[in-house]
């Protein structure tokens, strides 16, 4: 490696050196590589040219100044013809993917320009260079490129006022989706649940082709589109009507676009097709296998916003981002990638449909009823390697040797896993049952055909095994007696020269050749000619040496590419069972997650919850699942809830006493605390003490519910739950810098969302509300809300305040309880119990937490003095005494 390509920080050069801008040149003046790379850029402008070079990939001009930035690489200079010294960075060539993942990752599209023949063939014109791969975030299918925990989506949006079409794909595992609906918000949701590496607009922007990185600002990006996505700016024609229908039925090849069901969703068809054409824009080379195109409706899945999955810390934690202590990472127990994936899925994407609810249920109950087989299936699943995205790779021609025996390995198991289900009761299982037979053939043909540990690379030989193909082996019995014959030439020229150290060796440049130590130089043959001359040895070649060098190589060329052409054939017909595999595939991943949510189940001691239609929540014995794996066994103390368990507009009077209307005068007091008989609360005020385990109880409730509803059982004794149409959250904001938005706004913006939204079949968690305010403002907020969530909205809510006032609300509204996390106070200390009981609490021991956390002992008898007089002069608690 030169210290021009040497992956060091890049240091300033001095820019007036050489030309930077490829506009500025005089194109006649450029030698002739430098012509064809500016011609190949101006096809792609918006890409980064990666453009091969012997054994480095280097960018020149704008690419080489942005190459060297972005990845910290020396930017330098290379003569360019008469025209003088232009901008050059680049990258080796054997490790162009790590380069090209990290440019991607930066939210770049990268194109590759390959020599496809040897320096040596073209004996003096320009190399031959062709594009041979177009890498955009959403269009990976490199191994090394994906993260194999999580899919890698292409994303393309249509707008038209209010309504919207958005389609998106997965090319490495063929999944291809598309919906339509209305309400702007309703779109960013969606796009934040998928986390598109690529979202496509129709734009009339004048750069078309052009990809805004993350962050990147745009007048052409709608305002509802988050702009942490890269967004690429395409051209409005194929997102039309017309166009976008036609692509569905010739790529599907279909005559109305009725069986895949979007024939009256236009806004759908038009977001499909025009992902379509994209495809077929960059992946020219690669044809992109897609699964049938399938229609679905946001509204028939549980709605978690946002918000809410991060409060949850469904996929990553809050406070730093990471995958450990998700609940992702609590409740993962699959055995195959295939299956991580469908398990993230599953979580970002719950059911409201209790018939499929219970049916994952089911299968959980037999696995775990059923040891043997779970644990066979857990044995036989981990031998299962990424059919989905091998397949892809095979099926656009970027599989290698090692891909397809992985592949035919994992093929080759399926007919067990059939046997081992044989017996079931669970559709899911059963749908393991139906391998095709013309799969096990494949599995055995691709085992017939590749050696057992193929190399990586296609075109050097070693792929195939002996008897495939009798050219091959012909070929390979030749090349085999020219190396004996070289073998044996250094022992008859060491017996005929008398020298012992003689030897036969073989370099890229020289070929074939005959080293001998200097000192022995003079007794060489006269037959030998000289070559090379080293330090210590000489280098020879004889004619006769020559004539079989030119008979080896141009056999073994031979050899490596017929092996090559087995190689291709084999991988195009997998490629041609691309919907057969794939179908098993998500019929594995689902056995996978299902598998995982059993083991899972035994192990944390879980239960089935009962899933009805009603709108209660009860819980015996709750935990928080990600908590609890975190403390040692039997640490975390569990929690029941109790919450909205009458059905509205049905059951006795005496139940359905007639709630207040929305902000009539405040009712006499009622019994605040729910005993056996009364009907259960719809709304929870929660009070305990600074860190006694409000915010984990709260989140427990959000997390068992959301884990019925993807079928899991649940970390309870037992538990009987309505199906819930939303969970929303509210805990603790940050300011929220990047939209210059203050803690107390972000609060605001998240409460009247939710009272905008929630309906009586939600679940609302919130963590503090008015903290971000002055005290009194604060309390009449939170007091506000949670009488219009009871009362108006009648939400199944649980509120965790520090406002003990809002304990007054149960003795006014029926469906309001008091509950407390309580503690035990000792003299110097306060024992946290994290046990929820009924009843307030009337201390928040902030105090006492602020001298635990070391604040002076002058300060905290200062907050005591403070504290007195304000409890003794409190306007707030005389006020709200007054209503009585
Ligand atoms: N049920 C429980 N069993 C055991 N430990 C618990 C339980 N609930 C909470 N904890 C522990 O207590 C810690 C504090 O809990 P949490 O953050 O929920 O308190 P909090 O009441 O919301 O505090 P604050 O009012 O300061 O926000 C948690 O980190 C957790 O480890």
């Amino acid at each position: 490696m030169t210290a021009s390509h040497s992956a060091t920080p890049s240091t300033k050069p001095d820019a007036s050196t050489f030309i930077s801008d490829h506009r500025a040149v005089d194109r006649t003046k450029l030698s002739q590589m430098y012509q064809h790379y500016i011609e190949t850029k101006e096809k792609y402008p918006h890409a980064m040219l990666l453009y091969r070079v012997g054994d480095f990939f280097e960018c020149y001009f704008e690419d080489a100044v942005t190459l060297a930035q972005q990845l910290e690489l020396v930017l330098t200079s290379k003569q360019a013809g008469e025209q003088g010294r232009v901008a050059m960075s680049g990258v080796p060539h054997h490790s162009w993917e790590r380069y090209a993942t990290l440019l991607v990752e930066k939210g770049y599209a990268v194109v590759i320009c390959d020599q496809v023949e040897d320096a040596a063939e073209a004996a003096g014109r320009l190399v031959r260079r062709e594009i041979t791969r177009i890498l955009t975030p959403g269009t990976l299918l490199e191994d090394g490129m994906l993260k194999a925990s999580r899919n890698n989506y292409l994303a393309a949006v249509v707008i038209a006022g209010e309504h919207w079409g958005l389609a998106y794909a997965d090319i490495s595992t063929g999944e291809f989706l598309t919906t339509q609906a209305s309400n702007l918000e309703h779109l960013t949701q969606e796009l934040m649940r998928l986390q598109p590496s690529e979202v496509l607009i129709p734009t009339n922007a004048p750069d078309l082709g052009s990809l805004l990185r993350p962050g990147e600002k745009s007048e052409h990006l709608p305002e509802c589109l988050p702009p942490s996505f890269c967004y690429a700016l395409r051209s409005q024609v194929p997102f039309s009507q017309g166009e976008a229908r036609a692509k569905l039925l010739q790529k599907f090849k279909v005559r109305s676009l009725e069986g895949l069901g979007c024939d009256r969703l236009p806004l759908a068809v038009r977001a499909a097709g025009g992902l379509l054409e994209y495809l077929e824009d960059t992946q020219k080379d690669h044809p992109v296998f897609l699964q049938a195109l399938r229609t679905y409706t946001i509204t028939d899945y549980l709605i978690v916003d946002n918000q809410t999955r991060r409060n949850l810390e469904i996929t990553q934690t809050v406070r730093d981002g990471t995958f450990h202590g998700s609940l992702l990472w609590a409740l993962d127990r699959t055995s195959t990638a295939m299956g991580g994936r469908a398990l993230r899925r599953w979580l970002l994407q719950p059911l409201l449909d209790i018939k499929g609810i219970r049916a994952r249920q089911d299968t959980i109950a037999e696995l775990i009823e059923n040891t043997p087989l779970r644990q066979d299936l857990r044995q036989l699943l981990r031998q299962i390697y990424d059919l989905e995205r091998l397949t892809g790779r095979a099926g656009s021609g970027t599989a290698n040797a090692r891909d397809l025996v992985a592949l035919a390995d994992s093929l080759a198991r399926l007919p067990e896993l059939a046997s081992l289900v044989a017996d079931t009761r669970s559709p899911f299982l059963k749908a393991l049952q139906k391998v095709p037979p013309v799969l096990s053939e494949l599995a055995e043909k691709l085992h017939a055909n590749l050696v057992e540990s193929p190399p990586i690379h296609l075109t050097e030989g070693g792929l195939i095994r002996q008897g495939v193909n009798s050219l091959l082996d012909e070929r390979k019995i030749t090349v085999e007696g020219d190396q004996q014959w070289i073998a044996n030439l250094e022992v008859d020229e060491r017996a005929k020269t008398g020298i012992p150290t003689l030897k036969v060796g073989y370099n890229k440049t020289f070929g074939y050749y005959i080293s001998i130590s200097r000192a022995k130089a003079d007794s060489v043959p006269s037959n030998y000619i000289r070559k090379q001359t080293l330090t210590n040895e000489e280098r020879y070649i004889t004619p006769e040496l020559k004539e079989r060098e030119a008979r080896i190589l141009s056999a073994r060329d031979d050899l490596n590419q017929l092996e090559y052409e087995i190689f291709t054939a084999l991988r195009d017909e997998v490629g041609t069972h691309g919907s057969e595999i794939r179908i098993l595939s998500r019929a594995v991943a689902a056995a996978d997650v299902l598998c995982g949510l059993a083991e899972l189940g035994v192990h944390q001691g879980y239960c089935r919850p009962e899933m009805v239609a009603g709108r209660e929540i009860l819980v015996v014995d709750g935990r928080h699942p990600v908590v609890e794996q975190s403390l040692p066994a039997g640490f975390f103390v569990p929690n029941s809830t109790q919450l909205g368990s009458r059905e509205l507009g049905v059951g006795s009077s005496e139940e359905n006493s007639p709630l207040p209307t929305p902000h009539s005068p405040l009712p006499t007091p009622h019994s605040p605390l729910p005993t056996p008989h009364s009907p259960l609360p719809d709304l929870i005020i929660l009070t305990g003490p600074n860190a006694s385990g409000k915010s984990c109880y709260l989140r427990q409730v959000g997390l068992i519910q959301l884990m019925a509803q993807i079928g899991s059982f649940v970390p309870a004794s037992s538990a009987k739950l309505g199906v819930c149409d939303r969970i929303f959250t509210r805990v603790g904001a940050v300011d929220d810098l990047a939209t210059g938005q203050s803690t107390f706004m972000v609060e605001m913006n998240e409460t009247a969302n939710i009272l905008n939204h929630a309906t009586e079949r939600s679940l609302v968690l919130l963590d503090e509300i008015g903290r971000g305010t002055a005290t009194f403002d604060g309390l009449s907020i939170a007091w506000a809300v949670a009488e219009y969530l009871a009362v108006d909205i009648r939400a199944r809510t649980i509120f965790a305040t520090h406002y003990h006032e809002l304990n007054e609300l149960a003795a006014m509204l029926p469906n309001v309880a008091n509950y407390q996390v309580t503690v035990k106070e000792l003299p110097d200390q306060i024992i946290f119990l994290h046990q929820v009981q009924p009843g307030g609490a009337d201390k928040s021991y902030g105090i006492e937490a602020g001298r635990l956390a070391g604040l002076p002992a002058v300060v905290i008898q200062r907050a005591k003095q403070v504290m007195g007089q304000i409890e003794k002069h409190s306007k707030i608690a005389m006020g709200l005494q007054s209503l009585d």
